[in-house]
């Protein structure tokens, strides 16, 4: 019988009578739930990390949940703020979100030995800020001068406490700032579901706390940040619950697989010849991850080498190793790797 044929026949009688919600979580059965973002930015970078790591499965258009073929695996696609919440409360495994929407998470359901949930891994894209921003030609420099203001955001939470921290700051309030008693804030936080940056122009924000990647949404708005209320990038997350063997097994090659995948998306393989003389310096220029290959070359006193070099310092390094004596210098894509972590 061929590897997963279980899970694939399973998958094929889904594909001919979709099944509602509720027969679909009874088919469920033992498998590892894995939450991923059902739209929004970081939806396409999670599905071309699914591709990548072999984890195959056909999405029926109205339904957000979705066998995998070739594991004992079933997806559940979720707005991404709402992830922290199934991962760390329910039953579902493992999930990717952003780290901002962890954090909003905990501020209000902090994490405990039991529940909650623990990043696994860094996935290296989504990556933006949540800023504090204020009209670009108003008075305000200042977060501090917010205080007491309007201030708009999809991120209360994180809001809310920045703002409580800024002032119990302010009044020289240590307590308040630790957390121990909360007097009424100040500053209005108000919800604002999307188009956050629109809220100063309308009237409705003297300030905004909100995701800036390139500014342009921001400078277009007429807006600057004047502080950053917490970096992010998306992550892979999973339960605190103590889970069973085989869970603890799956969720472990899949961090693999999808490690493998983020480490081939942010390296290159550089080859080059050089003399040995320059050998030193050469190693210098690309360590590699863990160490360079050097091999032999038929021609006396050249070797060839090869070495990982991160992509976005791929043009600096040719350029220094042409400088010292490198020829034949060849860069390749990797289309997958399974490295030591570092
Ligand atoms: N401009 C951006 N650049 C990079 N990552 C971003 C950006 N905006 C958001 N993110 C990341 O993607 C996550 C989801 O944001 P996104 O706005 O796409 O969510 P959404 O589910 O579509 O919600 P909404 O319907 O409220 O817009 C954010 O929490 C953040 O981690
Ligand atoms: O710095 P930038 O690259 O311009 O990205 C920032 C924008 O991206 C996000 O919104 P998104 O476009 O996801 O839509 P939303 O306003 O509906 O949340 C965020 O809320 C900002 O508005």
């Amino acid at each position: 019988m061929p590897e997963f044929a279980e899970e694939e026949k399973t998958e094929r009688r889904w594909s001919r009578s979709l099944p509602c919600l509720t027969d679909a979580l009874e088919s469920l059965n033992d498998r590892l739930l894995f939450a991923v973002p059902k739209k929004g930015r970081l939806h396409q970078a999670c599905l071309d990390l699914l591709q990548g790591s072999d984890i195959q499965f056909h999405r029926h258009s109205r339904l957000d949940i979705a066998l995998v073929k070739n594991h004992q695996i079933a997806l559940v696609f979720l707005p991404a703020a709402d992830i922290p919440t199934f991962v760390g409360e329910g039953r579902v495994d493992l999930g990717i979100t952003g780290r901002d929407q962890v954090a909003e998470h905990e501020v209000v359901v902090p994490p405990t030995a039991e529940s909650g949930v623990d990043e696994v891994l860094d996935l290296d894209f989504g990556r933006c800020n949540l800023q504090v921003q204020v009209p670009e030609k108003g008075t305000i420099t200042k977060p501090e001068e917010l205080i007491g203001k309007n201030v708009v955001t999809s991120f209360t939470n994180l809001a809310e406490s920045y703002f409580r921290k800024l002032e119990a700051e302010q009044e020289g309030g240590e307590a308040v700032a630790n957390g121990s008693g909360k007097p009424k804030l100040k500053t209005n936080i108000k919800y604002i579901g999307g188009s956050v940056e629109a809220a100063c122009a309308l009237g409705v924000a003297d300030g905004i706390v909100d995701l800036v990647e390139s500014g342009e949404t921001m400078r277009a708005a007429g807006l600057k940040a004047i502080s950053t209320v917490i970096s992010s990038t998306a992550i892979l997350i999973k339960n605190r619950h103590p889970s069973s063997a085989a869970n603890e097994a799956l969720v472990t090659l899949i961090a693999a697989r999808i490690r493998g995948v983020i480490t081939a998306q942010r390296y290159v393989l550089c080859t080059y010849n050089i003399h040995r003389d320059q050998l030193d310096a050469a190693c210098k220029i690309t360590p590699g991850k863990r160490a360079p290959t050097i091999n032999s070359l038929e021609e006396p006193g050249w070797v060839a080498v090869s070495a990982m070099v991160e992509k976005k310092k791929i043009s600096l390094r040719m350029d220094e190793l042409e400088k010292v004596g490198a020829e034949d210098i060849l860069v390749m894509n990797l289309e997958n790797s399974r490295t030591k972590e570092s």
